[in-house]
């Protein structure tokens, strides 16, 4: 697998990374406020939801309090997911000295590109210490999946050379941004390793054709010989990615996916999705909506062997409009750690039957319908 995707992406992976999986807020944001805390030289934070709530001020003082100790700290907010975000905290933040940057305000686009979202989660601390994921910055995320109000996420922390391959992906954006690359504070350090994990930096950009995330994808799919499995908060591919999972199901993979259930805040792209369900379902594949809360994490995992882990959605957004970041992580330990966390959300979700879900109400399936033509934006 490693040498299908460093052929047909094209980018090395790299050996030496030391990765820590992240469940749920309440060990995800502790660890990353730890992190910017700790920062001597270089703080970089892009994410596509900057919302409200106690957290997001923790972050905003968090970053102002290390500008003003006189690090550099960057932050890069989508124009359009993090424009709710409080206005104070910008003023506080760009008084202490931090540099704020927006990607694509939707006001100063022209209509064409209001479609094409910095989707990307990263934090980057003294070049050294990264994490990505799922998580955004607002209260959603705090708290450890108990109710529907405390969203289920995943993020990860990496240290070792792929945290190169997610500085880039911040440095790209930003220079779009600002018309910067770097500065005089980034050092350009060498990474020690730090672990035994192999771990390929896939970037997605907004852009016409086949991307890069598709390939990845679909190498992770064709590449399963046992196992293949699937946790998505937007579930909502073209009919060609269907077809790779039910290919893969047809040849003996065991297929699973695992989605939200009651609680999603975008029930349109959950409509989208369950339009695919009695193919899936005919060809083996297992489905599983999960009852606690809102399901946000991007995962899949691989024969026991291989993950990957980011912001890439299983929709036509994440593979074909957005800016996003994804990491292909070869490590049997890290993937175990995975996999157990998809055992334990698995035990609190219900499985789609097929014969019931062939004779779901006729309400239900004219909704599935009636969103098909805005699906390639979901
Ligand atoms: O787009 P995601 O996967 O980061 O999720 C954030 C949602 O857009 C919130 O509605």
């Amino acid at each position: 697998m490693r040498r299908r995707l460093e052929r047909l992406i094209g980018i090395a992976a790299t050996e030496g990374n030391a990765l820590v999986a992240l469940r749920n807020g309440d060990e995800i944001f502790p660890r990353m406020l730890e992190s910017v805390r700790s920062a001597e030289h270089t703080v970089d934070m892009m994410t596509f939801v900057y919302w409200k709530g106690d957290i997001a001020r923790q972050f905003a003082r968090a970053l102002a309090e290390r500008a003003r100790a006189g690090v550099r700290v960057r932050l890069l907010l989508d124009g359009f997911g993090s424009r709710t975000i409080e206005k104070d905290l910008l003023e506080h933040m760009r008084e202490a000295g931090v540099r704020v940057a927006w990607f694509r305000q939707p006001v100063a686009l022209s209509p064409l590109k209001q479609n094409h979202r910095c989707h990307r989660k990263a934090l980057l601390v003294d070049e050294r210490v990264a994490f990505t994921g799922g998580v955004g910055i607002a209260e959603e995320w705090c708290g450890d999946a108990r109710d529907e109000h405390e969203w289920r996420d995943t993020h990860v922390e990496v240290r070792g050379p792929a945290v190169d391959g997610i500085a880039a992906a911040f440095a790209q954006n930003w220079a779009e941004c600002c018309g910067e690359l770097f500065d005089a504070r980034d050092r350009f350090t060498e990474h020690r390793p730090q672990g035994d994990a192999v771990v390929q930096v896939v970037r997605g950009s907004a852009g016409f054709g086949w991307q890069d995330m598709q390939t990845l994808i679909q190498v992770m799919i064709e590449s399963a010989e046992e196992r293949f499995r699937l946790t998505t908060a937007y579930f909502a591919p073209d009919a060609y990615f269907i077809g790779l999972l039910c290919d893969a199901s047809r040849r003996g993979v065991e297929v699973e996916i695992l989605l939200p259930g009651p609680y999603t805040d975008k029930r349109v792209c959950q409509l989208a999705g369950q339009h695919f369900y009695e193919d899936l379902l005919a060809c083996g594949v297992k489905i599983h909506q999960y009852q606690p809360t809102m399901m946000h994490a991007k995962i899949i995992t691989v024969d026991a062997t291989a993950a990957l882990i980011g912001s890439t959605n299983f929709n036509r957004r994440s593979l074909e409009h957005d800016e996003e970041i994804m990491l292909a992580v070869l490590d049997e330990e890290f993937t175990a750690t995975l996999d157990a966390h998809f055992d334990e959300d698995v035990a609190v979700s219900e499985p789609i039957r097929e014969g019931r879900w062939r004779r779901r109400s006729l309400l239900q399936r004219a909704r599935e319908k009636a969103v098909l033509p805005v699906r390639r934006f979901l």
